[in-house]
């Protein structure tokens, strides 16, 4: 069957809500969603397997970005087609993949790592898995409450299957962490398994219906082909065959931190939308008191607040795209053996991945509060895009801990440096700095990027010289480093920002001689704002550590609000360009048609405090209160 995927999709009734979610319980959210994933699960599956087929031009990105707005929250089968699948596509053996990655299959599965006691530092990971040659098995324990598995998305009453992270032991050697594949419920009747115990963690701040759960072992055994094989095994007498390296079971984490930062681009470019055609429809006072009252947008200070959104969605988009690509390369090169680049993709997933979150949960609270009051109502939409933002400046890698592990990297490039060893040369600036080889300021993106290097090597060097302060006067290496982690982030922090203004730019310029001329000067206009905003904010630190001067920062500032007006005429049109639909959306404030008040009302009239003229709970407490008290 041919279908369009919008059309199709959009018509299935079952898949949109009559009652807002809002007004559900938390138990009949969840199987609100349950429902609406399983038909979502349904399409994929025959696209999948050319069942159906998609006539537009629109990819499977589509279905997910469309699956947005029938949500609303999450669908509680994300981890299940996000991580879990892909988990077993890249670390599971071709027999295992053969076996397993069926488009049939009955395993609905998650991704079981996060434990009540340990979350960041995984190596604290206490659920064990004890190869028992006897009987060829994997016992998988959970020794203490600690140990319990917290937070997997899915695990809490949808999954059948997860792949749980344990400490694999063998003949009482502990060989650290390894991912088993464990059925946890019957496939047929779904009670869960003798020795498991499971369930879901209760409400959150956002993620609602993605029944996230705890889970318990109580001696459940596995196959021993169940542990996944591709680049570490056991044999059956209990041999053990080691990783080329030994990071490549947190492979997972590595590829989600790589998309991640393409989900944040999307979520920003939701949050701008709302936010601009908002501004575009809202009047507010006069600027000149003898005329109309003008658009929000108007307001230089709103552009400020918005513009930046857009040219960050656009970053976002590129860096992701260009991340991609980079894991797309360096995992081709680990098929064939060579591990050399997994640590620089670490460190730029890491960083990256720690700024995008960051940066997209503070700017959708930004579009939120561009709303004003109305930005504040659950029918805008931005306080649910926000709950999902800032989720994930925590998953996958909280922030501190992925900035500091960035640091490392930049740690090892500054020793080079200062030992005046071979330099790689995206890291030649370093022995720059060292040697005060100082170009002039120039007030050009490319200056911009200059500077921001420089702001990375002094800020590495800082951070290095406490480290090497603290060992000098007698610390322990780890103490020394934890003396010294708030320069290490910052360092690192300063990093992802030269990364993201460069590849950002050298990728518009590149696009620019793709597109018509017209198109070329907004997408540069974008990308200069998105380097002046931010040589801006960080001024302090470009005099601490370029050569800018009082006056180039004056001179940044004009371009700045001239980018500003610029921009200003073309800003529907780019949140237009975004291209979401109005289902997708989900918004009173943002809808393409900008009947905010119409809609707002429409709203509000669904609330089911509205549905009786006079509530019951008058007469049952207000009345007798408020009778009592006139007599
Ligand atoms: C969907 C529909 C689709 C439709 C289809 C269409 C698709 C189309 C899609 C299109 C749109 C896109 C949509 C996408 C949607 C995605 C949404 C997903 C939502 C997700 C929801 C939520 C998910 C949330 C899931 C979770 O949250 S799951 C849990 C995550 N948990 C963490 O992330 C723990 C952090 N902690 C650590 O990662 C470790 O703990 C620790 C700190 C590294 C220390 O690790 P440790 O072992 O202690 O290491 P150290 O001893 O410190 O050594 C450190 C030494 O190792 C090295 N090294 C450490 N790592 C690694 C590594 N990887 N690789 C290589 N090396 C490494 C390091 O360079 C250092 O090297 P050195 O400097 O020594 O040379
Ligand atoms: C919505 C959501 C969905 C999730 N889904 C999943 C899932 O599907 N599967 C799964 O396994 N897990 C999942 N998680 C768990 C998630 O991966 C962890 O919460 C995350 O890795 C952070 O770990 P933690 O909660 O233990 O925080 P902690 O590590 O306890 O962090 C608390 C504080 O301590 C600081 N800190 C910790 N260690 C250090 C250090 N070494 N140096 C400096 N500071 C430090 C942190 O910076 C932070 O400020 C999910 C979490 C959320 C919120």
């Amino acid at each position: 069957m041919m279908i369009h995927t919008n059309n199709y999709i959009l018509n299935i009734k079952e898949l949109w809500d009559d009652v807002p979610e809002e007004y559900l319980s938390h138990k009949e959210r969840y199987e609100n969603a349950i429902k609406k994933a399983f038909i979502v699960l349904k399409v994929l599956r025959q696209l999948h397997t050319g069942n159906i087929q998609i006539t537009d031009h629109r990819t499977p990105t589509n279905v997910y970005s469309i699956q947005d707005g029938i949500f609303r929250n999450v669908n509680p089968l994300l981890i299940h087609i996000g991580l879990f699948w892909s988990t077993i596509a890249a670390q599971a053996s071709t027999e295992q993949q053969a076996e397993w990655l069926q488009p049939d299959s009955s395993m609905i599965g998650t991704y079981v790592q996060t434990e009540l006691g340990h979350g960041s530092f995984i190596r604290g990971i206490e659920t064990t898995a004890t190869y028992d040659s006897t009987t060829d098995e994997f016992i998988l324990h959970t020794p203490r409450l600690s140990a319990y598995k917290w937070w997997p998305g899915g695990l809490g009453n949808t999954a059948n299957a997860c792949l749980v992270m344990a400490q694999l032991y063998i003949n009482g050697t502990c060989h650290g962490l390894h991912i088993f594949l464990a059925q946890i419920r019957d496939f047929d009747t779904h009670k869960p398994l003798p020795g498991i115990k499971v369930g879901e963690i209760g409400p959150k701040m956002g993620f609602n219906t993605a029944d996230n759960g705890f889970l318990g072992f109580d001696n459940h055994r596995i196959p021993r082909t169940n542990m996944l094989m591709k680049n570490v095994q056991v044999l059956r007498d209990g041999t053990y065959v080691k990783p080329k390296h030994d990071k490549l079971t947190y492979g997972s984490m590595l590829l989600t931190r790589v998309t991640l930062i393409s989900d944040l681009a999307y979520q920003l470019s939701k949050a701008a939308t709302i936010a601009v055609r908002y501004s575009a429809v809202r009047r507010q006072s006069p600027i000149k008191s003898n005329e109309p009252e003008r658009q929000i947008l108007d307001f230089v200070s709103q552009q400020h607040k918005l513009f930046i959104t857009i040219a960050s969605s656009h970053v976002y988009r590129v860096v992701g795209l260009w991340m991609w690509n980079s894991h797309k390369r360096v995992t081709a090169d680990i098929h064939e053996g060579n591990m050399g680049q997994l640590p620089e993709l670490h460190a730029l997933a890491c960083c990256l991945k720690a700024i995008s979150s960051r940066d997209a949960s503070a700017l959708v609270e930004q579009c939120r509060l561009a709303c004003g009051g109305h930005g504040y109502m659950m029918a805008s939409n931005l306080p649910q895009i926000y709950a999902y933002t800032t989720a994930a400046v925590t998953y996958e890698g909280e922030y501190t801990v992925l900035l500091l592990q960035t640091a490392r990297y930049l740690v090892k490039f500054w020793r080079l440096a200062a030992e005046h060893k071979p330099l790689p040369q995206n890291f030649a600036y370093f022995e720059d700095y060292i040697k005060k080889n100082f170009e002039q300021w120039r007030n050009s993106p490319e200056g911009i990027i200059e500077g921001f290097k420089a702001i990375v090597a002094g800020k590495t060097k800082a951070a290095y010289d406490t480290l090497q302060c603290n060992l000098r006067n007698g610390r322990e290496f780890e103490e020394a480093w934890n003396m010294a982690s708030v320069q290490l982030t910052n360092a690192s922090e300063a990093y992802a920002r030269s990364l993201l203004c460069e590849v950002f730019w050298k990728e518009t310029v590149q696009l620019s001689t793709k597109v018509s001329k017209s198109l070329a000067i907004v997408l540069e206009q974008l990308a200069e704002l998105y380097l002046m905003y931010w040589a801006l904010e960080k001024h302090g630190d470009l005099l601490l550590y370029s050569t800018i001067s009082r006056n180039d920062i004056e001179a940044l500032q004009s371009r700045y609000e001239e980018l500003l007006a610029l921009i200003r005429p073309n800003a529907v049109g780019l949140v237009d360009a975004f291209d979401i639909r109005d289902e997708v959306l989900c918004s009173t404030l943002g809808a393409y048609d900008g009947r905010v008040y119409e809609r707002m009302m429409e709203e509000a009239s669904k609330s089911p405090l509205n549905e009786d003229v006079v509530n019951e709970s008058f007469h049952k407490y207000i009345r007798p209160v408020t009778m009592k008290n006139k007599l």
